[in-house]
């Protein structure tokens, strides 16, 4: 199949700082390292809890917030090493509908201006002019020239009288664009020719035409032109925002949650609009959203986000027939209702994610997964590891690091930085039973925090219940074309250690190779 990339992300990361002179913190990592392709014409949906980097990612791709490291090209431009001016330029190419209309809506403005809003702030239209046999020079309001190979105007003047013929796309009719020819004078023959265009209507007539092209196209009526967003349902004032985002032609559209505040049934009009307009328009999305159910009906492929990462990212039926990461399956598993494609258990989560300022140094889902890799040595039940799992919480905590703490146990046992460790161990051991070896372990780290050598008590800790997957960070393992995740379980040498929650409720998938995703 060839594949033809319209966006390409390469190791982009999107860094919140932290400017203050006292006390600054670490950054907020909101988007860390994340590479993927959206093809042109495609929907990439964008899924993941809030707070996990779906709107920061989305704003990078605007051009409205600046990326930290890595690149991403559209169409083969090098957006991140483009000039402001520049950026401003391809800007036009990329639009962007809010979740909330009712927010993002200025219910000053008619509807007619807030649609026409972006025509002005970019000068729209500007074409550009092509004189074949002679100099162009501009008049009007209408016109301003710019070299291009495809110029939207081409004025032949090499016969007797002007040809003009205008590109499909300009809102121009051919009586609308006058073109005189001054010949040399006859002193001065060796002069150029000099051609003048002139277009009526003018820009400010072109706009209001376009504004009510784009409210037809949206399904709206000319008599909403003149009506003021709070006159309108949500339903319609999501179309005043397609409208608006569709206004200077863009290629590429950032949806973020455009239906999340709209009923269920307004939801479904929107997404069929939406598709109709890919479809006639031939645009390219990325959809974001909370929702897993919307995203299966309009996505081609899926990416996950957790913590700034993507874990999975593949075509929409794999990813939710067949979710190969422990977090992408808790997220199906939790969708409500006979529409959800999850038959196994519902998988739950212990906990809140960790602090995207400092998060896990290996899996960023480590500190809640429910298929983290435990260490051959031991064979506990799944309680006694919830246990060992909360004591070591306890102990970064009592370290002073900001390690987050895993499931909260130690918050729902209301302990605090003071407590005495030892008690705290007791009490989160109680009714788990360890073997004598193990607990002779805990013991020994109870020993050493008492002494105050908490790092060494952490290491000993480590050493002997540690896992992988708090310490080495997962490669992405392909599984399909287009289709890879990031868990340590894919990899052959963890391949027997313990049950996983994905061989215990579907068919695994064979791993085709251990490709870099950008590879695709
Ligand atoms: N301006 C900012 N300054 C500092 N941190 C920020 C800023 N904006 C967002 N963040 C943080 O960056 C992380 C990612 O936020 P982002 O809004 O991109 O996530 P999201 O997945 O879109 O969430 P939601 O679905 O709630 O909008 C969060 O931890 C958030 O608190």
């Amino acid at each position: 199949m060839t594949r033809d990339p319209l966006v390409s992300v390469e190791n982009l990361s999107t860094y919140y700082e932290d400017d203050s002179l006292i006390g600054a913190q670490p950054p907020v990592k909101a988007v860390d390292d994340v590479s993927f392709t959206i093809e042109r014409g495609e929907t990439l949906g964008l899924v993941g809890e809030s707070g996990c980097g779906k709107t920061t990612l989305g704003r990078t791709l605007l051009g409205l917030l600046d990326a930290t490291d890595g690149r991403f090209t559209v169409d083969g431009t090098d957006i991140t090493a483009l000039s402001g001016e520049q950026r401003r330029d391809w800007r036009t190419r990329i639009g962007m509908v809010f979740q909330d209309p009712a927010e993002s809506l200025n219910d000053r403005m008619t509807v007619g201006e807030i649609v026409q809003e972006p025509l002005s702030a970019h000068d729209w239209p500007t074409f550009s002019v092509a004189v074949r046999g002679g100099e162009a020079a501009l008049a009007g309001d209408a016109t301003e020239a710019s070299a291009t190979d495809s110029p939207a105007l081409t004025i032949d003047i090499s016969g007797d009288a002007p040809r003009v013929e205008i590109r499909e796309t300009l809102p121009l009719y051919r009586d609308e664009v006058t073109v005189s020819v001054n010949e040399p004078t006859a002193t001065d023959a060796s002069a150029p020719a000099t051609v003048t265009v002139d277009v009526d209507p003018s820009r400010a007539e072109l706009r209001r035409e376009r504004a009510f092209r784009l409210l037809d196209r949206v399904g709206l009526a000319e008599e909403h032109f003149y009506r003021y967003p709070h006159q309108f349902s949500g339903g319609q004032r999501q179309r005043v925002g397609i409208a608006r985002a569709l206004a200077l032609e863009p290629e590429f559209l950032v949806l973020d949650e455009p239906v999340s505040a709209l009923d269920v049934s307004v939801q479904a009009r929107i997404i069929n609009l939406l598709e109709e307009l890919q479809e006639t328009l031939g645009l390219t999305y990325l959809f974001i959203a909370h929702d897993l159910s919307v995203v299966r009906h309009i996505a081609d492929r899926v990416a996950v986000m957790y913590l700034g990462n993507i874990v999975e990212i593949g075509p929409t039926t794999n990813v939710y027939q067949s979710p190969q990461h422990p977090y992408t399956v808790s997220l199906l598993s939790a969708i409500p209702g006979s529409g959800s494609p999850w038959e196994g258990e519902r998988v739950t989560l212990p906990g809140t994610p960790p602090s995207p300022r400092t998060p896990p140094e290996g899996c960023p889902l480590a500190t809640r997964c429910p298929a983290k890799i435990r260490p051959d040595d031991w064979s506990l039940s799944p309680a006694a590891w919830k246990a060992i799992d909360a004591v070591q919480a306890v102990l970064y905590r009592r370290a002073g690091e900001s390690q987050p703490v895993v499931g909260s146990l130690a918050r729902r046992l209301g302990l605090r930085d003071g407590d005495e460790f030892e008690a705290t161990v007791e009490e989160l051991l109680n009714d788990v039973t360890l073997p004598r070896d193990a607990h002779a372990v805990v013991d020994d780290v109870v020993g050493l925090a008492a002494a105050g050598e908490t790092d060494a008590a952490i290491e000993r800790f480590n050493s002997t219940f540690g896992s992988v997957c708090e310490t080495v960070h997962p490669n992405a393992t392909q599984h399909a074309e287009s289709w890879h995740s990031a868990c340590h379980r894919h990899d052959d040498e963890y391949a027997d250690v313990g049950e996983t929650i994905g061989s215990r409720d579907r068919p695994p998938v064979s791993v085709m190779s251990t490709d870099d995703p950008l590879d695709q």
